[in-house]
């Protein structure tokens, strides 16, 4: 794991010598083992009444494993849909996205998302049942083995107090937190979040930034995050790809790790740049 992040050191260290190259398409070859996922030329429509609407076009960028990796567009731009073509619930109509160097080819516990929306925990499992459903579920744990993961996981995520509450008895900032205990049980390749706080007020929104960065220190799990927000795309991200309107294309990719507050800023006003022009 260290060697990786040697990697991305290193890489980083590479583009603040030119910080003129916007993409890494360099030297991707010399990425294609390490690579957690691929996502390689990915064109996604959506067939209607009124015809075939191109949500992205031949989107190419890779996540490493233990990366936080960031899309980033205006609203209509396509992260929602490549969110959900990773997760396997959207098939590209042109190109393919690999884990571990194998094709998506649908759902799958390696890939869980937690999303924007308070009502994705079924509000009649207490946070216990809610955290445990997919573990069990799945077969990757036995019901006391799931029950004592769960139990952690609640501790880790602040909310050993509440496991038998119901969601209805939960803040937006704790049923988001039950939501990230659910997807870190699970353990997967790659944790799926799509603007997972952004219908929680902004000190909340805030906190939740610092806890799930702090929850990463700890796992290093690797991580697809979807935002319109550039603040949280540069505080959040390692890399942050920048999307065009819509159909998504791919503007540039940008480094986000380490930043002084200076170069956050100059970051900051060239996506500013990238998504508005002059
Ligand atoms: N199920 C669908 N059927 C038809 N068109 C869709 C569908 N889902 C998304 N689209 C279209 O695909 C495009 C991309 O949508 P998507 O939700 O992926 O964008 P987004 O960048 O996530 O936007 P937002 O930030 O507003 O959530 C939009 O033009 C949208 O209208």
């Amino acid at each position: 794991m260290s060697a990786v992040l040697d990697r991305i050191e290193a890489r980083l260290a590479l583009d603040a010598v030119d910080s003129s190259v916007d993409t890494v398409a360099a030297d991707a070859e010399a990425w294609v083992g390490e690579a957690r996922l691929r996502v390689q030329g990915v064109s996604l429509d959506y067939r209607s009444d009124r015809g075939v609407v191109r949500a992205t076009h031949q989107v190419d960028f890779d996540v490493l494993p233990s990366e936080r990796f960031v899309l980033l567009g205006a609203s209509g731009c396509g992260k929602s849909s490549l969110l959900k073509a990773v997760g396997g619930f959207v098939t590209p109509a042109q190109g393919r996205i690999l884990i571990d160097g194998k094709p998506v080819t649908g759902p799958g516990p390696d890939r869980i998302a937690v999303f924007q929306e308070f009502d994705q925990l079924p509000p009649w499992k207490t946070v216990l049942e809610n955290v445990a459903f997919p573990l069990i579920a799945s077969g990757t744990a036995t019901r006391q083995a799931a029950l004592e993961q769960v139990r952690d996981w609640l501790s880790r995520v602040g909310l050993a107090d509440f496991a038998s509450a119901y969601p209805h008895q939960l803040s937006g900032g704790m049923k988001q937190r039950v939501a990230i205990a659910r997807a870190l049980a699970m353990k997967p390749r790659v944790l799926l979040m799509d603007e997972p706080f952004a219908a929680l007020d902004a000190l909340t929104r805030r906190r939740m930034q610092d806890e799930l960065l702090a929850l990463w220190e700890q796992e290093r799990f690797t991580l697809l995050f979807v935002t319109h927000s550039i603040d949280e795309a540069l505080l959040v991200g390692h890399r942050v790809l920048v999307l065009s309107p819509h159909p998504g294309r791919v503007r540039a990719e940008l480094d986000a790790q380490g930043l002084t507050p200076a170069q956050r800023a100059a970051q900051s006003q060239r996506i500013e740049r990238l998504l508005f022009g002059e």
